[in-house]
């Protein structure tokens, strides 16, 4: 029996896609999620000296988008086609875009630079991929999945994208798009992912 551990630490972030493919896909994993102070001491022990990573079948993995990908692609979360896989990949992309300016505002230590940072965010980034989102859920017919007819890894990064977006800002949700909220409630409806997201931690991002 394949051994998988996903460590991370106590937060969503960069881990919780890797939880949430493998728990659409209903499979056994173990949670490991480092303290701060547990941290330092661990550090080396990870591939790239950052969290997240896996551990599968004995050895380690680190790259979080590559361990969502993998991840996907072994449980069947990738789509069903090439081009759904490209579509997969480019809600990826934007994902990894707009989670990166979220960090950046969040944790910009100079308050001028935060403000700036913040600005633009919620007033140009935000709505700029909201509506890149819009349109390429109206692609697939406006049925709430990116591709196909059930949940992938794209939904699931969006779902998480969302999550993050929400902790910042809870007005943030005032702005979902109808097919936005048909994306979260397809989600949340998985019949494994909402058993998982009612025991789910509440983290902080
Ligand atoms: N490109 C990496 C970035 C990983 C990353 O920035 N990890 C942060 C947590 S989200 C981390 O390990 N920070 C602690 C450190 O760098 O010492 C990935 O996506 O996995």
């Amino acid at each position: 029996m394949s051994e998988l551990k996903v460590v991370y630490f106590d937060l969503r972030a960069r881990g919780e896609p890797i939880r949430l493919v493998l728990e659409a896909a209903g499979k056994k994993y173990e949670d490991v999620r480092l303290s701060f102070d547990e941290w330092p001491a661990e550090k080396p022990n990870t591939p790239y000296g950052q969290l997240p990573y896996i551990v599968y079948n004995g050895k380690k993995y680190g790259q979080s988008l590559a361990l969502a990908n993998f991840v996907a692609r072994e449980f069947g979360l990738y789509g069903k086609t090439n081009l759904d896989a490209l579509r997969i990949d480019e809600v990826s992309g934007l994902t990894a875009d707009l989670v990166d300016s979220v960090f950046k505002a969040k944790f910009e230590n100079d308050e001028t630079k935060k403000a700036e940072l913040s600005q633009k965010l919620w007033d140009e980034a935000v709505p700029k991929y909201f509506g890149f989102f819009n349109t390429l859920l109206s692609y697939n017919g406006n049925t709430g999945f990116f591709v196909g007819s059930t949940v992938s890894l794209a939904d699931l990064l969006v779902f998480n994208l969302l999550d993050s977006l929400i902790a910042e800002k809870a007005e943030i949700a005032n702005t979902f798009s109808p097919e936005l909220n048909k994306l979260r409630s397809n989600v949340q409806k998985h019949p494994f992912l909402n058993a998982y997201l009612a025991k789910r931690k509440n983290v902080p991002f």
